[in-house]
């Protein structure tokens, strides 16, 4: 089966997907639109930039087109950004239909939301949270004739991680009727497979790509060994050498803290790299024009915690670099899977000190792929290690705190600040500093002490001169 005509789906969509370049269905889009169409609830789990939106998009698509109103589809997702992305999709694909969708996810007003709730919107992309805040506070929408409900990122949705999404969904499932599609997709579904099949009720047609790794072959699996110390100067060394080598390539670095984060920034930015970051401390429209400007390689490097792991499609993305080996598997999956998408290729590098190497055996295991060495002349990295290293407490020590100060007007008691800037920073911030001014006046003294001993020097080259000048005017006279 090669065309989207032989799936079931009409000529206005196909005519829809082959503007957007995409002309022939991958194998998630093969196997499952049928499926949906047929009215059948489904589970796909096929690996990262392989095209699971639009298997969902279209078949929900065509079943709105014979059959219009609203609320007709709700999808849930676990990021903000991502349920942009989804709804432009639906937006993009169902153009033909006039399609009016509307995304609910926090950080955004409230009031906007609710009003565009009550006008029906065919489609709703929400994240869960926002989304129970509104089935508990207004009565002005209802969600009771939904055709089809889709989990993204099911997995991540139904786990119990730092954001435990479990209670949201419960009370969105409440105002659901029980008779409906659901979808599941995400590309480390068969992880949670229990719990989903809990949620999907009639009998779920399960789809999973059948291959032995999990990631994708084009993508170049590498990692660096590294002392801790030692793994920011790797990081500079990589980008420089990224950055000279392709100047159309965009990079994305994952690190495990929102400090962590803007520090990386900071310190990129202190070395001239067009560097941009995305962390849930931020405000969201802050994060929502960071990414427009990484999307639009206005910034060419992106820091991102895992909010931005899963789910995003940025085509210019040629490199991910883990700052920090992730802890989990399937954290490692879908970070890696932000390059190689659609069948381009990518790279993936892993910075793995001494204390994570039992991590990468894990990772290797699940996704069945041995990474392999990136070489790294160390030369080169060792010449830059001093001024990173400076760099990095600079940035630490006094940049950091300046930025979540003003930036956030977090006063510097509050309890969030604390939390950014940990205590025992805080100390270490005093003593580093206590310790740079007497540096700094050390060398001040000793440099005016130079100065001092150079004029006395030249002073007494003079009256040397002078005195030999005139002793030997004396010695003329009396000649
Ligand atoms: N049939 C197709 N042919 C060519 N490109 C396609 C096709 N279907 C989707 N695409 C494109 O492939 C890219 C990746 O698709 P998508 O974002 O749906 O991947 P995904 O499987 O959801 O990945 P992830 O697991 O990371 O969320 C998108 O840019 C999309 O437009």
């Amino acid at each position: 089966m090669d065309s989207f005509l032989s799936l079931g789906l009409s000529e206005w969509l196909v005519k829809q997907c082959k503007q957007l370049g995409i002309n022939k269905p991958t194998p998630v889009q093969e196997n499952c639109v049928p499926a949906i169409l047929e009215g059948r609830d489904c589970m796909g789990c096929a690996k990262t930039g392989s095209g699971k939106t639009a298997a969902f998009v279209l078949p929900v698509l065509q079943k709105l087109s014979e059959d219009p109103y609203g609320i007709f589809c709700l999808v849930l997702t676990p990021t903000r950004e991502l349920a942009y992305q989804i709804a432009e999709q639906f937006r993009v694909l169902g153009k033909p239909l006039g399609l009016r969708d509307c995304i609910i996810v926090g950080g955004m007003d409230m009031v906007t939301q609710a009003l565009e709730l009550s006008n029906q919107p065919h489609v709703v992309v929400a994240t869960p949270g926002r989304l129970a805040d509104h089935i508990r506070s207004s009565n002005t929408f209802s969600m009771s004739k939904i055709k089809f409900l889709i989990l993204d990122e099911a997995d991540r949705l139904l786990e119990q991680g730092c954001t435990d999404f479990t209670k949201d969904l419960e009370g969105i499932l409440e105002i659901l009727p029980a008779k409906r599609q659901t979808l599941l997709f995400s590309a480390t579904l068969t992880d949670t497979l229990h719990e989903l099949k809990n949620i999907a009720m009639n009998k779920p047609f399960f789809w999973e790509s059948k291959s032995e790794t999990r990631t994708v072959e084009e993508l170049d699996q590498r990692y660096i060994l590294t002392p801790e110390k030692v793994k920011d100067a790797y990081l500079i060394h990589l980008i420089q050498k990224f950055t000279d080598e392709h100047d159309d390539w965009s990079l994305i670095i994952f690190t495990n803290t929102c400090k962590n984060c803007q520090i990386l920034t900071m310190m990129l930015r202190e070395f001239n790299f067009p560097t941009i970051s995305l962390h849930s401390m931020m405000k969201q429209k802050q994060r929502f024009a960071n990414l427009a400007k990484f999307k639009a390689s206005v910034y060419k490097i992106l820091i991102a915690t895992d909010v931005a792991a899963r789910g995003l499609d940025i085509p210019t993305v040629q490199v991910v670099i883990n700052h920090n080996t992730p802890g989990l598997p399937k954290i490692y999956i879908h970070r890696v899977g932000r390059t190689a998408r659609a069948g381009r290729n990518g790279v993936s590098i892993t910075l793995v000190t001494q204390y994570d190497i039992h991590l990468v055996h894990s990772i290797e295991e699940k996704i069945q792929t041995k990474l392999k060495e990136y070489p790294v002349e160390e030369k080169e990295v060792h010449k830059i290690l001093t001024q990173v290293n400076v760099t990095r407490r600079e940035c630490e020590i006094v940049r950091l705190p300046l930025f979540f100060t003003f930036q956030f007007q977090l006063k510097k008691n509050s309890k969030i600040y604390l939390q950014i800037i940990e205590p025992e920073l805080t100390a270490k911030r005093k003593a580093e500093l206590e310790k740079i001014k007497s540096q700094k006046k050390k060398f001040k003294q000793k440099i005016q002490e130079n100065i001092q001993r150079q004029k006395h020097r030249q002073l007494k080259k003079k009256l040397t001169k002078r005195k030999q000048m005139k002793r030997k005017k004396a010695a003329q006279e009396t000649a």
